[in-house]
């Protein structure tokens, strides 16, 4: 028996045979639970449920998305009132939901509270991006792979870019996100498990220890960020939204760059991009790779060799690469190699994110969970940047909606490495 208190409209894009597994089991709990009483009742019902469904064991997941002060409370009344009756095949889950804290102190207090009430393999710090198709293909790509394996380290690669981008503001939610940002929204949490993934050394089995064990390491590799190394930018238009304070420096968009300080990544620039109101709606991970040592061809120009992996819209991986210009002249052009999803995989549904990470609760699978030193890690390295912009001492400048973001971002990307293709035109196949 799982309840779900919030986020029920996530399994409307469920697969068919995953719903089956879903309906049986939840019950979407629509009321306010704020007092002993209510979870109380919350606990007769799911009893009642129980017993009326003859389901023979007590499965309870509880999904919460909540701000982070609330959870303590509502946690403990879940211990106090709603946890499944030992069994032998019994068992109570949380989902928590971002944001975990708004810094390191608080989301470490947040974590010392909820592990008074819970054991860390009942607690399921939810990140939705580690149920992207692609995100979950991350780790297949880099160790399935021979051919990936010699070229994935700074000997090859010159800089490596992890992008969000939104074409849409914060759309009424301003009041919401002005107490966090773009860093606490994006950055700290979705870019940065895909940076893991991208990053981590190969860990010694698929077990959830092993791999969270790795994403810790490469974590805690990570060197204190620089401020010039940062840009941060804010919409035109953001604070005309009556819940957003005149004088809000959040940032709403940010792009910064982190070093790994180890024997794989010394010196390889980490982009991490992030922005609402842009010109584009896109998440993807760029590697770009150093120009080819004595070059007889004189192609630098048109660009270096990258492979794109784009988690969304249009789930693809191309990498760009140099070629001959079909013809009789010996000229060069830059082309594709493309495993487009939508046409390799015709026949295919991509599960929702979402959807994967219940049905994962629901197995008690926590390999695309947060881990709690892991969430820690992820703090230590941003607390020191967001105390410093929600103290004034960095500034977001603004940028027009519907552009690329601030100018400085290009900058710094071009700045630290990264060297812009120009004149490649990709040829969408068509459909035969
Ligand atoms: N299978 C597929 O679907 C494939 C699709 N394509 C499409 O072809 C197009 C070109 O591909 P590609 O070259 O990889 O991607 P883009 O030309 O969109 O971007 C390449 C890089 O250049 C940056 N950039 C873009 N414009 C500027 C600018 N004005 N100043 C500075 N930097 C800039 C981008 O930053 P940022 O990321 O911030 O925009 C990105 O890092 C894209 O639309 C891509 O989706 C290509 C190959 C395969
Ligand atoms: O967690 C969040 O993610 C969404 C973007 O999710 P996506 O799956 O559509 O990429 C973002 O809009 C929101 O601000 C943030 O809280």
């Amino acid at each position: 028996m799982v309840y779900l208190t919030k986020n029920y409209r996530y399994l409307k894009g469920a697969s068919e045979e995953h719903v089956s597994e879903f309906l049986q089991l939840i019950k979407y709990v629509s009321g306010s639970y704020d007092s002993g009483e209510g979870f109380e009742k919350l606990n007769k019902e799911i009893s009642d449920y129980e017993m009326s469904n003859n389901s023979g064991s007590s499965r309870r997941l509880f999904y919460l998305a909540l701000p982070p002060s609330v959870y303590p409370s509502v946690c403990k009344m879940i211990r106090t009132y709603c946890m499944s009756p030992t069994s032998r095949t019994g068992w109570t889950r949380v989902i928590v939901e971002k944001p975990f804290g708004r810094d390191l102190d608080s989301a470490e207090e947040l974590s010392s509270q909820l592990g008074e009430l819970f054991e860390e393999d009942q607690l399921y710090r939810i990140d939705h991006y580690l149920g992207k198709e692609l995100v979950q293909n991350l780790l297949v790509l880099r160790f399935a792979n021979r051919l990936f394996l010699p070229l994935w380290n700074r000997d090859n690669v010159d800089n490596i870019q992890i992008v969000f981008r939104e074409d849409f503001g914060t759309d009424g939610r301003g009041g919401y996100f002005d107490q966090y940002g773009i860093i606490r929204d994006i950055i700290q949490n979705h870019l940065l498990q895909v940076f893991c993934l991208v990053a981590m050394e190969k860990p010694v089995s698929l077990k959830p220890e092993h791999i969270r064990d790795e994403k810790v390491k490469v974590l805690q590799s990570v060197n204190p960020i620089k401020d010039e190394e940062v840009v941060l930018g804010q919409y035109q238009g953001y604070k005309d939204d009556p819940t957003v304070p005149d004088d809000s420096n959040t940032p709403t968009f940010a792009s910064i760059v982190l070093r790994v300080h180890n024997e794989r990544w010394e010196g390889v620039p980490f982009i991490l991009k992030a922005g609402k109101a842009l010109n584009s709606r896109k998440a993807e991970i760029r590697v770009q790779f150093k120009d080819v040592p004595g070059d007889i061809f004189k192609c630098k120009k048109q660009g270096r060799n990258e492979f794109v992996i784009r988690l969304q819209p249009s789930e693809a991986m191309y990498m760009k690469l140099t070629v001959k210009k079909p013809g009789l002249e010996m000229a060069t052009e830059q082309s594709e190699l493309d495993l487009s999803y939508g046409m390799r995989y015709q026949d295919v549904k991509i599960p929702e994110a979402y959807e994967r990470l219940i049905l994962d609760t629901i197995r008690g699978d926590q390999q695309h969970f947060v881990r709690r030193d892991e969430l820690k890690a992820a703090w230590q390295i941003f607390t020191p940047l967001l105390h410093d912009i929600d103290a004034g001492k960095l500034k977001a400048v603004s940028y027009k909606p519907g552009s690329r973001g601030p100018k400085e971002a290009d900058e710094l990307s071009e700045k630290v490495g990264y060297m812009q293709t120009h004149g490649y035109i990709w040829i969408p196949p068509t459909l035969a």
